[in-house]
């Protein structure tokens, strides 16, 4: 049976605000901080790239209980013996997604609007990264930003666990557990950061006082 991980420091890696420490480095210090999920985000790598960094991570994630989830790239995620996949609306198909992956893996989904949310079968999707909550310059490309009125909106709407993303840092994680989110997926919180581990704690010192 899938189960939904725990969302609540979710680390979503870039290559390049990375580039100093690396990837794998990064990852090892927000796990330290307690960071739960890392997903590896390289838009720039083909899948045999994304394979040799995930394989890399999840060496490093070993024995940590921490969740390896690879985005967009089905292929990789499955060579990589990854813990799951996240794809966003334009990707491909959650039904595909899922048919490739298999029932075991867990599944994310991207959703910008409570419509999206509330189209989402939690037979096929785990969890929903849910926003952007304000505007980001790690994803060009990101849809008109809804606030925390609209990611409440998107979590009431949705039948599975949320994390919201875009723009968040420490001082935001009450406004998002308030809206219902299980936690926050972070780029450049963590990545980049002078002390990634310590950006990793800031965050889940917050939770912590919220949730525990
Ligand atoms: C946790 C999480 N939420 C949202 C996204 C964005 O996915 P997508 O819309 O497919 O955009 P790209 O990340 O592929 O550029 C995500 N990756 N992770
Ligand atoms: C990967 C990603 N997805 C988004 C979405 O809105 O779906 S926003 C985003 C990047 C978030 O980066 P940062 O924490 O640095 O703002
Ligand atoms: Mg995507």
């Amino acid at each position: 049976m899938r189960r939904c991980p725990d969302l609540s420091l979710y680390l979503v890696l870039d290559p390049g605000l990375c580039a100093g420490v690396g990837m794998v480095e990064t990852a090892r210090a927000a796990v330290a901080g307690g960071a739960t999920v890392v997903q590896l985000r390289d838009k720039a790598a083909g899948t045999a790239r994304m394979i040799e960094t995930g394989r890399a991570l999840k060496a490093a994630l070993a024995g940590t209980g921490v969740v390896l989830i690879v985005n967009d790239d089905v292929e990789a995620a499955v060579a990589i013996g990854a813990d799951g996949l996240h794809i966003g609306q334009g990707d491909m198909a959650v039904t595909e997604a899922r048919a490739r992956i298999g029932p075991a893996m867990v599944l994310g989904l991207s959703v910008e609007t409570p419509a999206l949310a509330a189209a989402v079968d939690p037979a096929l999707v785990d969890y929903i990264g849910a926003g952007p909550v304000f505007a980001t310059p790690s994803k060009l490309d990101h849809k008109a930003p809804v606030g925390f009125e609209g990611l409440a909106a998107q979590v009431a709407a949705s039948p599975v666990p949320a994390v919201a993303i875009g723009g968040l840092k420490a001082e935001h994680v009450a406004q998002v557990l308030k809206a219902g989110a299980q936690g926050v997926a972070v780029v450049s919180a963590i990545c980049g950061q002078p002390d990634p581990e310590a950006a990793a704690r800031a965050l889940r010192d917050r939770i912590d006082a919220l949730t525990v």
